[in-house]
């Protein structure tokens, strides 16, 4: 990945689905505006974009006979567009970017059936994240969430699946970890405050350390 110094920073949030990132980057962008009184944009991956709308079909199978080794490129794709259009010009600006999944992810999910490789080689010019935060939440409490509160379940969606997923997710953040990145690893089954509090504190040393 590429290491660039922007006046923002680039925070990213990773874990299974169900894991509850998308309701921790909601409260950590009004923490950081409230706190610290600072710009955020709020990015997700597949992102909002052409290439990450056509993968949001994918995933709820409304567009079929996509290989995983396509799905893999278009996940690249999308995220070179959206670091384009969105996330470098939001750092640029000086704002904090929070991202909802990001490179790990393609680690994770397409890591399962695509080498390792060759997602590291198609996310080469990724931007590095100032700090990945990992919430880790067991696969079959991933799967109770969903299933309790969504009415669509998605390809990945199964516990046989995200128990792959999981174990993927340990491996790189093993690998990346002793390789200097700046990881915070949060236990998921806690209560969505003291999870919150964990981060909250890390991302003001993050600030005040810059
Ligand atoms: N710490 C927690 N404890 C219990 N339930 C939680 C916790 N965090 C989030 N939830 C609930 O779990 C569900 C999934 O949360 P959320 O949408 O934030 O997860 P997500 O990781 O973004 O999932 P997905 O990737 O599937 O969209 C929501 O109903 C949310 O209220
Ligand atoms: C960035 C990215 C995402 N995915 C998968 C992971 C999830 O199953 C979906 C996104 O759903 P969410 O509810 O919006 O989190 O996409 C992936 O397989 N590879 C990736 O690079």
């Amino acid at each position: 990945m590429q290491t660039q110094q922007f006046s923002g920073k680039f925070i990213v949030l990773e874990g299974t689905d169900g894991s509850g990132i998308s309701t921790q980057s909601a409260l950590l962008k009004r923490y950081i505006e409230n706190k610290h009184g600072k710009k955020v944009l709020l990015a997700k991956e597949p992102s909002e974009g052409p290439i990450g709308t056509l993968i949001r079909q994918v995933l709820t199978h409304r567009v079929q006979g996509i290989r995983e080794e396509s799905l893999t490129l278009m996940f690249a794709a999308d995220r070179m567009d959206h670091l384009q259009h969105k996330i470098i010009p939001a750092l640029e600006q000086g704002a904090l970017v929070i991202c909802d999944r990001y490179v790990w992810s393609s680690f994770a999910y397409q890591g399962i059936k695509i080498d390792e490789q060759w997602i590291l080689e198609t996310n080469k010019y990724a931007l590095k994240p100032d700090l990945t935060i990992f919430v880790k939440v067991r696969p079959q409490v991933s799967m109770e969430r969903i299933r309790q509160n969504r009415f669509q379940i998605d390809v990945f969606e199964q516990e046989v699946i995200l128990k792959e997923v999981m174990a993927n997710y340990i491996k790189i953040k093993e690998a990346w970890g002793s390789q200097g990145e700046n990881i915070l690893e949060l236990d998921g089954e806690d209560t969505v405050e003291n999870i919150a509090d964990r981060i909250s504190k890390k991302v003001d040393s993050l600030l005040i350390n810059k």
